[in-house]
């Protein structure tokens, strides 16, 4: 396919697509050969190959056909390199934008290796205490006023919501003050480019290209730990824009001086703006985030209702991180729309036995003393201790008990944990408590509240 047929193909997209997904989506693919039916596209990344295949393949194929190509299926390749080294290919849409520079060509070349995901907004980005203040500091940045903290420095553990902020801001940025150039690219991307530009001797228009955004976001910036001459680039980009008092938003999973091999001077400017932090989530945002990607997944299956106490039972069970939480109602909504069952109990057990089972909570001999002892209104130490009295001793093989059924502790190291007692004296009061569980109500009671409380 010539550059002029795909030049005119592309015309054709931006009318039935729309601008911001014609932006997003199409203008990054640069077409390859046509063989046997077959149309290969290069594209920058696996994420974008996907999604323009599951979004776009239909139209795309049309009007290559319509281009008089004869071809019956595409080929998404990835291939970042040829996607970032294509001569920009004019296209009205660019053409028509005002701040049309040959570097703001190339800009968009780079902006696009890493397209936003659509899904990642404000809007769909659920706030709760764990994440309020991250949130706010995004919204804040996003509004593209006068720069107040440089650079705003997310961290937080895997899956809580950093690389949503980020795509977030991104997105409100370019829709705010569309004349700002805003780059937003992984540190990995970062790093690519450099040591492709050291390699083609261009290093004067990388550091031009760099140096000029407004903006300019770093995801996952610990990737250039260790990477000695990326972290050099990094922090001479990184002054030079604070210099001109342009905005640097970085996210990483952790805060600045807790990465290994980033150089000190990068880790204190780094930290000179706003550091915050996503923390894990609770339950309340767990069930929250919950709701509203129930209502995205009722997009896709219309009809598909989900019976009470599911949300609330994944909540509590899958604490790892949204992405799992996420996974399982994805899940769910997908298995119970292929087997025609309603999102009940039953179905949910079925459906996730894998990350329910990975996501169990693992209970401490501790906490079962500690809770036991607090049950029974008695100090620890004489849960413990020595003492044989039986308003110690009972709670005292109730706790051993509860550690045999909720712990995989063997009867020796529980024995180890209760004072030094031998294994024969664990064993006896398990199985004491295994008698009195049937024949004495209040027991079984106990037995019934203590777990419950213990697996939360
Ligand atoms: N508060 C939230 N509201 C809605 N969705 C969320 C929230 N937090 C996380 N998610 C979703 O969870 C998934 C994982 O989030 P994201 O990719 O932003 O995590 P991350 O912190 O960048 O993780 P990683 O460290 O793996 O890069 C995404 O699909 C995102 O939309």
């Amino acid at each position: 396919m010539t550059h002029e047929q795909w030049g005119e193909i592309r015309q054709r997209l931006l009318k039935t697509v729309g601008q911001n997904n014609y932006k997003n989506w199409i203008e990054p693919i640069i077409p390859g050969n046509v063989e046997a039916g077959i149309a290969t596209l290069n594209v920058p990344t696996n994420f974008f190959g996907n999604y323009v295949s599951q979004n776009f393949s239909d139209l795309i194929l049309h009007e290559i056909n319509a281009e008089g190509i004869e071809v019956s299926r595409l080929n998404f390749a990835m291939n970042p390199e040829k996607v970032a080294n294509a001569p920009a290919l004019a296209t009205k849409a660019v053409e028509n934008s005002p701040s049309k520079t040959a570097a703001s060509e190339s800009r968009t070349d780079i902006t696009s290796t890493a397209p936003l995901d659509p899904r990642f907004s404000f809007d769909n980005f659920v706030v709760g205490k764990p994440n309020e203040l991250a949130h706010a500091a995004a919204r804040r940045v996003a509004e593209g006023g006068p720069v107040t903290f440089n650079p705003l420095f997310l961290y937080g553990g895997v899956g809580l919501g950093k690389t949503h902020l980020m795509h977030a801001i991104a997105r409100e940025l370019k829709e705010r003050k569309p004349e700002m150039t805003v780059l937003y690219l992984s540190a990995e991307q970062f790093m690519y480019r450099f040591v492709q530009a050291l390699r083609d001797r261009k290093m004067l228009d990388f550091k031009d290209l760099f140096r000029s955004v407004d903006v300019l976001m770093v995801d996952d910036v610990q990737f250039i730990a260790g990477k000695d001459s990326t972290q050099e680039e990094f922090f001479h980009t990184f002054n030079a824009l604070v210099d001109q008092n342009k905005q640097i938003i970085i996210s990483a999973d952790r805060a600045p001086t807790d990465i290994k091999d980033l150089e000190e001077r990068v880790q204190s400017r780094l930290q000179c703006g706003l550091v915050v932090d996503l923390h894990p989530t609770d339950y309340e945002l767990r069930l929250g985030i919950l709701q509203n990607k129930v209502e995205a997944q009722q997009k896709t299956y219309p009809g598909l209702d989900v019976a009470d106490g599911v949300l609330e039972f994944l909540a509590h069970r899958i604490t790892s991180n949204v992405r799992v939480l996420e996974g399982a109602l994805t899940r769910l909504f997908a298995f119970a729309s292929l087997v025609g069952r309603e999102i009940d109990m039953d179905l949910t057990q079925d459906c996730l036995v894998d990350i329910l089972r990975s996501s169990e909570r693992k209970i401490t001999v501790e906490e079962i003393q500690r809770k036991v002892s607090e049950h029974f209104n008695i100090r620890l130490s004489d849960m413990i201790g020595p003492k044989r009295l039986r308003s110690y001793a009972r709670p005292r093989q109730i706790a051993m008990y509860l550690c045999k059924q909720l712990t995989t502790r063997s009867l020796p190291e529980i024995g180890r944990r209760f004072g030094g007692r031998d294994h024969t004296t664990v064993m006896h009061g398990v199985r004491r408590i295994e008698e009195l569980k049937q024949s004495d109500g209040q027991i079984a009671e106990d037995l019934e509240l203590l777990g419950r409380a213990l697996k939360g």
